[in-house]
């Protein structure tokens, strides 16, 4: 394969994570942040640590406890390191493609973490065809290593100037020299990154895509990294750079329905409370007689929960979910993804046997959990089952690094509502509007909601639509 053939659509998430402790070891810090950020792409992981005079990689397909073990992890010396858990949207789900990717010259080396779908990659790999960088991967993410390496004589402030100029789509970046940690995200602000402080260390800092993985290294919050900001962090301490207008903020929201973990705080407002809301506004637009409220874990348990709260009904738990699967969403495949959910879920049938069951999800995409679902519910001897969404149907794919694919794939891009219930095989099913959804939202303008109403933030050229 051409080494910049990029799938034919994109697929998920990422992490990102980006630790500077003076005078200490990283790398078990990096570990269990990446750890927390786990949910965000389980393809692979990679830790990358500078001892201030070179940067050691490491980096395999698996889970991060399944890539790093302790020696592994003590071989990583040094107190500056970035780290990436990978689920693949340009590119394949491959060992040479996992992050972070690092480049080495005369002039000394860096190594970068992208979360984000570059929309106008194919044309800057042209133009930038001559400029040889590890030359393996077929990543989008090739690109800023490929820019770096190009303009290598930029101060990092005009480097991370030109990305912002150049660079079209999704991004929130670490970057790491020897001696230094940068964080960039992108005009729109699209992937989330924040910035936190070592509680117990003078000047050491933490960028990460979620505020969870700040605590899991012992940190705290200082804030979240604007759009279209860039933050470099070395012995001078912390400089922000804000040099590019930010363009108004659109971040995904998809981060509050399914893809941050619930105790990530974003905007102020932990992931779990806008859930919960979603669920009560839910139930606002479409109450349900129904017996017992279930939720389809792990997402839907917080909208499954404000919906119960709201109706006045009882909430149980009606699925057991097995811990050892991960989320079927971000499987690479059908069939994978279908198996998942079949070794993923268990009914606990004495909570449903007999019930009108009302059942909450996060979303329904292409269905295959939804359908298993309601088979099992009737098969545990459910009188009825009401499924109910909590986001509104998805007609339009993500371009932007998420697995919303095209509309051929999409169970709502060209089914009316009674046609969806029929193929999910529910008595009945509703969906939270989009009006519903971004009145519990504090700031409703200032996100992307381009699957639900076509309306994209950010130019896709029209060769990256595949
Ligand atoms: O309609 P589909 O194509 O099945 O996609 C939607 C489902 O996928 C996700 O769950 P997932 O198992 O990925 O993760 P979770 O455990 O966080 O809910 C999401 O929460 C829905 O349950
Ligand atoms: N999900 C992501 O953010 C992935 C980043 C990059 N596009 C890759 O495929 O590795
Ligand atoms: S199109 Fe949907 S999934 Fe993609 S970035 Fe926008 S809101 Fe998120
Ligand atoms: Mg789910």
């Amino acid at each position: 394969m051409c080494p910049w053939e990029f799938h034919d659509k994109p697929r998920d998430e990422c992490g990102v994570l980006g630790i500077y402790a003076p005078g200490n070891s990283v790398s078990l810090k990096a570990y269990y942040g990446l750890n927390a950020l786990q949910h965000r792409g389980e393809e692979s992981a990679g830790i990358a640590v500078s001892d201030g005079k070179q940067i050691r990689v490491h980096k395999k397909m698996g889970l991060v406890a399944e890539v790093f073990n302790k020696d592994i992890l003590s071989a990583l010396k040094g107190n500056l390191a970035i780290g990436h858990v990978r689920y693949s949207t340009s590119g394949d789900s491959s060992e040479v493609n996992a992050q972070p990717l690092l480049y080495k010259d005369d002039k000394g080396s860096v190594a970068v973490a992208h979360n984000g779908n570059i929309t106008n990659a194919r044309q800057l790999k042209k133009r930038l065809a001559q400029t040889r960088t590890s030359g393996y991967t077929n990543l989008d993410s090739e690109i800023f290593l490929r820019l770096l390496a190009y303009y290598r004589n930029l101060s990092l402030e005009k480097l991370l100037e030109l990305f912002l100029k150049e660079i079209s789509g999704s991004y929130s970046l670490v970057i790491m020299t020897e001696n230094s940690l940068i964080g960039l995200r992108d005009p729109y602000g699209m992937r989330p990154l924040c910035l936190g402080k070592l509680k117990e260390m003078e000047s050491g800092y933490i960028l990460a895509s979620e505020t969870c993985a700040l605590r899991a290294v012992g940190g705290e919050l200082v804030r979240e990294i604007d759009p279209g900001e860039g933050v470099i962090i070395d012995k001078n301490g912390v400089s922000f750079m804000r040099s590019f207008p930010g363009r108004c903020r659109r971040l995904c929201i998809f981060e509050y329905i399914y893809l941050a973990r619930s105790d990530s705080v974003i905007d102020g407002r932990t992931v779990n409370s806008v859930r919960r809301e979603f669920g009560r506004e839910l139930a606002r637009e479409h109450p349900v007689a129904g017996d017992v409220v279930i939720s389809i874990p792990e997402s839907g348990t917080a909208m499954a929960m404000g919906y119960a709260e709201q109706c006045g009904l009882p909430f149980r738990e009606g699925l057991l979910r097995n811990r050892y699967i991960g989320r079927t969403f971000i499987k690479p495949g059908q069939k994978n993804r279908e198996l998942a959910v079949k070794m993923k879920f268990n009914v606990i049938s004495d909570v449903i046997q007999g019930q009108r069951v009302v059942v909450v999800d996060d979303s329904l995409v292409r269905g295959t959990t939804s359908c298993q679902i309601v088979r099992m519910l009737r098969e545990a001897g459910a009188k009825e089952v009401h499924l109910l969404v909590a986001s509104p149907p998805l007609s339009s794919p993500c371009y932007y690094g998420i697995d919303i694919p095209s509309a051929a794939e999409l169970v709502a891009a060209h089914r009316t509502l009674e046609e969806i219930r029929q193929y999910v095989g529910s008595d009945s099913l509703q969906y939270l509007s989009l009006k519903g959804m971004l009145q519990v939202l504090r700031r409703p303008k200032e996100f992307c909601t381009a699957c639900f109403d076509g309306v994209y933030p950010v130019p896709v050229f029209e060769q990256e639509t595949g």
